[in-house]
């Protein structure tokens, strides 16, 4: 039941079982309304013909019986005699018969005396003087005379007597109703006859009254037809007026008949009656129809419509069954095959996909073939597939990984060589297939897969980056016609490979460039990011210890400088190799930027002393460093500065490690170079310290807690002739400050130049102020650092300067470093150059301590060397600092420059440089840096000469 109502909820249908319904019911409905229009009409008129007939027929018998009427009244009057005074009937052998068939016989003598041979009734009607002349003339006259009810109407003839006895006598009789109207086979109708004034002379049922509205229509015509209402029965009626004026002297006789619809129309009834059930029948029966036949063409439609969902839901593994032997089962068939290919087309597209995402997720060219080997055999119905290296220059095929339905994988690794013609019709064939088989083409290579005499073989070609790099087979077993699907896909997948071959090329590029430092070939930050948590990782679960050593190279920047990025690299190369030689393969040694290296010691077990296990191995790493490198053609010995954390001494997580152990490299650094510290939380205090500091210097200038002191330089004969310029910061809390402190944050922050400017100006403005103060004028030098030499307005900035203050440059010197000065040579010269082209003075500061070569220092348009305070400051000890100072000087003697020792603090210094032409001295043997104001009641103090300095 459920099955059959089920075909109701189906849209179509119930439209469908609608249309049919109401396909049938229009027509069968309008057809039976016309029909029963029609049927009624021919009804009615058959019935008004009846009717019409039937009143003919009444009359012309009725006319029959008035002419016996007569023909009996004449006969009649034919045997009246006189008798007397008045008359009587002769006895004749019909008389009987013939007055029977009137109630009265009367004889109206033209005196008017009327003399009755038969009397039923006694009334006698008087006849009018037309109705005598007509009867005279020789007429029958037919007389009505209408009684108060329908029944008491009776009809009169009269015929003259005059043609029998030659008198105006009248023989007038009453004729027999009975007779006269008979009305026994005009049944069923009702007759009526009437006189002209249409008053009623016989009814066939004296109640049934016609109303008098019907009645006036028989005036109107000499027949017709009506209809009436009788006691809530409808009625037709006729009527007829008969002509009897040719026939007798009389008023005209209307006839009337009518009949019950219901009997005319009783045909019609029984069809109204039937037509109702018929057409709920016939609707019945096409719905019935409608429905099988619905069911019929709708459960293929249905079984259609819900393979199709299922294909939507993505299961495209059931079929349509219908055998109905029609277009439907056509249908049901190409839907199947349809859903076979989609099927065929789906498996092959999401194997694709989960194939493209573990190519593209894989790194490794092997890992891709791999997936390739199990995952395609699957989707494209073969029974073998191979991947194998080609080199189409060799023309061989090598690494030849194949896997065979049911077996593992195979790995050829003996090449195989394949003929001239074999590379050519692979690149011939890019981005298309070769079809052959094991005595075809590649027939070398297809033969070593042995069994395969009559396998059918589709060879793709892949080719990464324009060359052929590898190739694609797969075996058909038989020589049956490959699927299409399997063609395109093979093609398809051939581009995957290869695109997959050459991101995996790629990726490892990328690998490559993000973990590793392309120049010393060691891991980076990111490496040592990973390793130290998963090193931490290992020696938490394991309760081993850890040290993360960072080391930074002792004056690396000043090879860079001097020897150029070249040299700079060779080092950086060199060292790193040191420092891989020095630990065990287990441990990670990283460059993490510039000439900063870590490396971690792993697997520090506590049984031993990591803290001496750690010691040697930084000990073993500074000796490493310590023997004589050649870089860049240069000889020379290198150190670095290490600092060193423990894990879980110092701290237990990456960041903390690596932060220590580079707080522990400073201190290493400050505390001279060349040597190694362990971290310690003091030296954590230090860098809290540094940093603090910095917030503090970046507001000093606006706090006004920086000042300029000056140091004064001497001559020979101990009078000033110069003085530097050297900034004092007095803190409000921290109290005075060094500037070996805080020079090199600010260098390292930047903020030297702000600092550096600031200091210049100060010191134009005092020059200038000390002239105008009238003080006897000498150069005062300013240094100027690396980092501001370097800064492309420089000059710009010291030509505002100057021209803001108003001082006389020629009165101002610039300190530079010799690593600043020898950079990049070129550019440090031009720079010289227009530094002096502004009227100043250049002096080399520190000389000695840098790589400076003899060959470019005399390139340099410098005025002054000023040698190095280490050097100066054990002169009179060491035979070494003699010697250089010695050569310092005269170098500068040969280069014309003028020479200042700093850090001259005792008596036999100056001695020895006095001995050896040093013409200027700076140190606190003559005074420390002092206030401008004391400086200036120094210079006040101080000796004039009359022949004008050189300084
Ligand atoms: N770029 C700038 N650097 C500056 C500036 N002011 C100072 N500095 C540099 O800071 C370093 C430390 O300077 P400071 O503490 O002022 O020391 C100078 C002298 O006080 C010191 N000196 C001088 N004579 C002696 C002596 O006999 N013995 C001794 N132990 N020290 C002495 O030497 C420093 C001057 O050195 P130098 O500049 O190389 O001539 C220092 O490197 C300054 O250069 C600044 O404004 N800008």
């Amino acid at each position: 039941m459920a099955r059959k109502l089920s075909f109701l909820d189906n849209k179509v249908a119930r439209r469908i079982l609608v249309s049919f319904i109401l396909a049938a019911l229009i027509p069968i409905g309008i057809l039976g309304l016309l029909s029963y229009q029609q049927v009624s009409e021919q009804l009615r008129l058959q019935t008004a013909k009846s009717l019409h007939r039937s009143c003919k027929d009444y009359m012309m018998s009725f006319i029959d019986r008035l002419n016996n009427f007569e023909s009996a009244l004449r006969l009649v009057a034919i045997k009246v005699e006189k008798f007397g005074n008045g008359f009587r009937l002769i006895p004749f052998i019909n008389e009987q018969s013939l007055v029977g068939q009137f109630d009265d016989l009367v004889i109206v003598a033209p005196n008017g005396e009327k003399t009755s041979l038969v009397s039923k009734t006694g009334f006698i009607p008087d006849l009018t003087a037309l109705e005598i002349q007509e009867i005279a003339v020789g007429k029958s006259l037919i007389k009505p005379v209408v009684g108060p009810e329908p029944g008491n109407s009776r009809l009169w003839m009269a015929v003259s007597l005059a043609y029998t006895h030659h008198e105006a006598s009248i023989l007038m009789g009453r004729l027999k109703p009975e007779i006269l109207w008979k009305a026994e086979n005009i049944e069923p109708n009702e007759l009526w006859v009437m006189n002209e004034t249409n008053q009623l002379l016989f009814a066939s049922k004296p109640d049934f009254v016609l109303p008098r509205e019907v009645r006036s229509e028989f005036s109107l015509a000499d027949s017709g037809q009506f209809d009436l209402n009788y006691r809530d029965d409808a009625y037709v009626g006729v009527y007829r007026n008969l002509p009897l004026k040719a026939l007798f002297a009389s008023g005209i006789i209307v006839i009337v008949q009518a009949q019950p619809e219901s009997l005319a129309f009783a045909a019609i009834q029984q069809f109204s009656a039937i037509y109702p059930p018929v057409i709920v029948l016939a609707v019945l029966i096409v719905a019935l129809l409608s429905a099988r036949l619905i069911t019929k063409y709708l459960t293929p439609l249905e079984r259609l419509k819900a393979a199709t969902l299922r294909i939507a839901e993505g299961d495209f593994s059931s079929r349509v069954n219908i055998n109905s032997h029609d277009e439907f089962e056509e249908l049901a068939d190409s839907f199947n095959e349809m859903t076979r290919r989609l099927r065929s087309q789906f498996d092959i597209l999401s194997t694709m996909a989960e194939i493209d995402r573990h190519i593209l997720s894989a790194l490794d060219a092997t890992e891709i073939v791999d997936i390739a080997l199990t995952r395609l055999p699957g989707v494209l119905y073969c029974d073998l597939i191979s991947i194998a290296k080609v080199d189409p220059e060799t023309y061989q095929v090598s690494d030849i990984h194949t896997r065979r339905t049911g077996h593992d994988t195979d790995i050829m690794a003996k090449p195989i060589m394949l003929g001239q013609k074999d590379i050519l019709s692979l690149l011939e064939k890019q981005g298309s297939l070769i079809e052959t088989n094991v005595n075809g083409k590649l027939s070398a290579y297809l033969k070593a897969f042995r069994g395969v005499d009559d396998w059918t073989f589709l060879i793709v070609p892949v080719v990464v980056n324009g060359t052929l790099s590898s190739i694609i087979c797969l075996g058909y077993q038989g020589r049956n016609p490959i699927p299409p699907e399997s063609r395109d896909a093979v093609r398809n997948f051939g581009d995957r490979i290869a695109v997959a071959l050459s991101n995996a090329a790629w990726e490892e590029k990328l690998y490559q460039q993000a973990h590793y430092d392309p120049l010393t070939g060691l891991p980076n930050r990111l490496v040592l990011n990973d390793r130290l948590m998963q090193e931490l990782a290992r020696a938490k679960r394991d309760h081993t210890q850890l040290a993360v050593l960072f080391i930074d190279l002792d004056r690396f920047k000043t090879v860079n400088d001097s020897l150029g990025h070249a040299a700079g690299d060779e080092l950086l190369t060199q060292v790193s190799r040191i420092f891989v030689n020095c630990v065990r393969e287990t441990d990670l040694v990283v460059r993490i930027g510039g000439d900063e290296f870590v490396i971690v010691i792993t697997d520090l077990h506590n049984h031993h002393n990591p803290m001496s296990m750690v010691s040697s191995i930084a000990e073993k790493i500074l000796a490493a460093l310590n023997h004589t490198l050649v870089v860049a053609g240069h000889a020379m010995t290198f150190t670095a500065s290490l600092g060193v954390a423990i894990f879980p001494r110092d701290a237990d997580n990456p960041q903390d490690l690596l932060k220590n152990a580079d707080a522990a490299m400073y201190h290493a650094k400050d505390e001279g170079r060349a040597n190694f510290r362990f971290y310690s939380p003091e030296l954590n205090a230090a860098a809290l310290e540094n940093i603090k500091l910095e917030q503090e210097l970046r507001g000093a200038i606006a706090r006004e807690e920086l000042r300029v002191y000056y140091q004064p330089k001497v001559d020979l004969s101990r009078r000033i002739v110069g003085a530097e310029a050297l900034i004092r910061w007095q803190h409000a809390e921290l109290g005075f400050i060094s500037p070996a402190k805080f020079i090199p944050l600010a260098e390292h922050t930047g903020l030297i130049v702000e600092i550096g400017q600031w200091v210049f100006e100060q010191t134009c403005l005092w020059v200038k102020a000390c002239h105008a103060k009238g003080f006897r004028p000498i150069r005062v030098s300013v240094n100027l650092s690396g980092i501001e030499f370097k800064r492309p307005d420089l000059v710009d900035k010291i030509a505002e300067i100057l021209s803001k203050t108003g001082v006389n440059p020629q009165f101002i010197e610039l300190e530079l470093t010799e690593s600043v000065a020898i950079g990049n040579i070129k550019d440090s010269v031009e720079r010289m150059h227009k530094l002096k082209a502004l009227g100043l003075s250049l002096s080399m500061d520190d000389f000695g301590t840098g790589f400076s070569s003899l060959s470019y220092l005399k390139e340099l348009p410098l005025d002054i060397i000023k040698i190095d305070q280490s050097f100066v400051r054990h002169l009179e000890l060491e035979k070494s600092s003699q010697a250089i100072v010695k050569s310092i000087l005269a170098l500068a003697h040969g280069l014309s420059m003028e020479t200042v020792a700093e850090g001259v603090e005792n008596e036999a210094q100056f001695d020895f440089l006095e001995q050896n032409q040093c013409q200027v001295f700076q140190g606190f043997l003559f005074s420390r840096p002092i206030p401008g104001e004391d400086f200036l009641k120094l210079l006040a103090e101080s000796p004039v000469k009359e022949e004008p300095s050189k300084a």
